[in-house]
């Protein structure tokens, strides 16, 4: 679906959604539990169901766990699946099949497991969907060395199926843990549902802590009964940074979008956007250089790119490498957004700088299948003067099914093309 924004500021109160990286945990460690645990989610959306469409498999012989796009799904499943079966088939869509899953893939090799690639069951792939490959074996307990700069993914998996194993493990990290909030957020996750897990941290160079992992084999999960997912920080950015720009384009400072239900609290790292706006806000009328460090916030990026293009100055967003094995290659993709929309962008290997003048013009968007791009693109329409086109808006099914819902009730306007 295409649609056309005509630009303008937003107004009002929206209910923040369910966040979708606690709401994967919760459902997992819940379906791990010999009890009965309710998990509340008050907004589903593709992801959701493909974690909770692979877990009605866990109790299935010979499961075939569609992950459909989500990397979160696959690199959880991967190893709790393998924990608890001999076989299980992993299909996926859209960029997924060719997200890394190595050097995980090569650890559960050397502890148990077989990966073989290809379509042992070619009914398995159909239309967009393909067979990623086939695991074989049961994953066996030990030590793990694991560098933090590809996917903390890999780490929330292992932590989640090594305490079921019998034998005891050890999850080294060997480089800096990037995405380090998602890990504490499996590890306050593990504790509510009893599983102990010790953390060690050696200092470093550059004073950035190497992580240990302790796991005692043997454990179980119990059910705390009722639980619910936190309000969403990582979609909720798409509004605060909404609410900055729309002050902005009032000369305001009043705020002009509220978002409910966010725990100021949360262990999800991505409540950071509120510094990075505050920054932005102080330093609106200087044209100081701002840097951003994103190596643990790396959803932020593309709403963090249109809100640096709203203030006078260069912004230089940094330590982004991972962002090129998203569902887009989210550097070329918000490079390609910003310049699409008239501003002046440069894309760095690892990294964005953004020269920002304040406004953008308006244009046409691709979003690449992409939901943080969509998302993204509509919020930018807010600082541009012409109409903005933004193909594709559906991949906001990925993560936010309404999000178009909740511009359109703050007074965003857009008619489908
Ligand atoms: O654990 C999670 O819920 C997530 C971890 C992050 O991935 P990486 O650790 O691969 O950066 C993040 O980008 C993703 O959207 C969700
Ligand atoms: C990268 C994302 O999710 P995942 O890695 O789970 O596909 C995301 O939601 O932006």
């Amino acid at each position: 679906m295409n649609i056309k924004i005509t630009p303008g500021p937003l107004k009002g109160c929206i209910h923040s959604i369910s966040s979708k990286s606690h709401a994967h945990r919760l459902m997992i460690a819940a379906s791990l539990c010999a009890d009965f645990c309710q998990v509340s989610i008050s907004d589903m959306n593709e992801d959701l169901e493909a974690t909770e469409n692979c877990l009605s498999q866990l109790n299935d012989l010979f499961p075939v766990f569609n992950c459909n796009e989500s990397g979160s799904t696959l690199r959880f499943m991967l190893p709790l699946s393998m924990a608890l079966k001999d076989k299980a088939v992993f299909l996926g869509a859209g960029r997924l099949p060719e997200r890394p899953i190595s050097p995980l893939k090569e650890e559960m090799e050397s502890h148990g497991c077989t990966f073989t690639k290809g379509t042992d069951s070619p009914q398995n792939s159909t239309g967009n969907t393909q067979q990623i490959f086939t695991v074989t074996g049961r994953l066996k307990g030990g030590v793990y060395n694991l560098p933090g700069n590809v996917s903390s993914q890999y780490i929330t998996g292992l932590l989640f199926a090594l305490p079921l194993l019998k034998e005891n493990s050890t999850i080294n990290i060997t480089s800096n843990l990037e995405s380090s909030s998602y890990v504490m957020l499996t590890l306050e996750v593990l504790k509510l549902f009893g599983i102990i897990i010790e953390v060690y941290k050696a200092p470093q160079v550059q004073d950035e802590p190497l992580y240990s992992f302790i796991i005692k084999g043997n454990q179980q999960y119990i059910s705390p009964g009722k639980v619910s997912a936190e309000g969403d920080w990582s979609n909720a950015a798409f509004f605060i940074v909404a609410d900055a720009l729309s002050c902005l384009a009032h000369n305001v400072s009043t705020p002009s979008v509220t978002c409910l239900h966010l725990n100021p609290d949360s262990a999800q790292g991505d409540k950071e956007i509120l510094s990075f706006v505050e920054t932005v806000r102080k330093t609106r009328h200087s044209n100081e250089k701002l840097v951003f460090d994103v190596s643990d916030v790396p959803d932020l990026v593309p709403v963090l790119a249109v809100l640096a293009a709203s203030r006078q100055g260069t912004t230089e967003i940094i330590n982004a490498g991972r962002l090129r094995i998203k569902e887009s290659d989210r550097l070329a993709t918000v490079y390609e957004m910003i310049s699409h929309l008239g501003g002046n962008i440069t894309e760095l290997p690892e990294g964005l700088v953004i020269h920002g003048t304040g406004k953008l013009k308006g244009g046409w968007v691709n979003g690449h299948n992409d939901h943080r791009i969509v998302m993204a693109a509509a919020i930018a329409s807010i600082l541009c003067t012409e109409p903005v086109i933004i193909q594709g808006t559906e991949a906001v099914n990925k993560s936010y099914p309404k999000f178009f819902q909740d511009f359109a009730h703050l007074g965003g306007k857009y008619n489908v093309l």
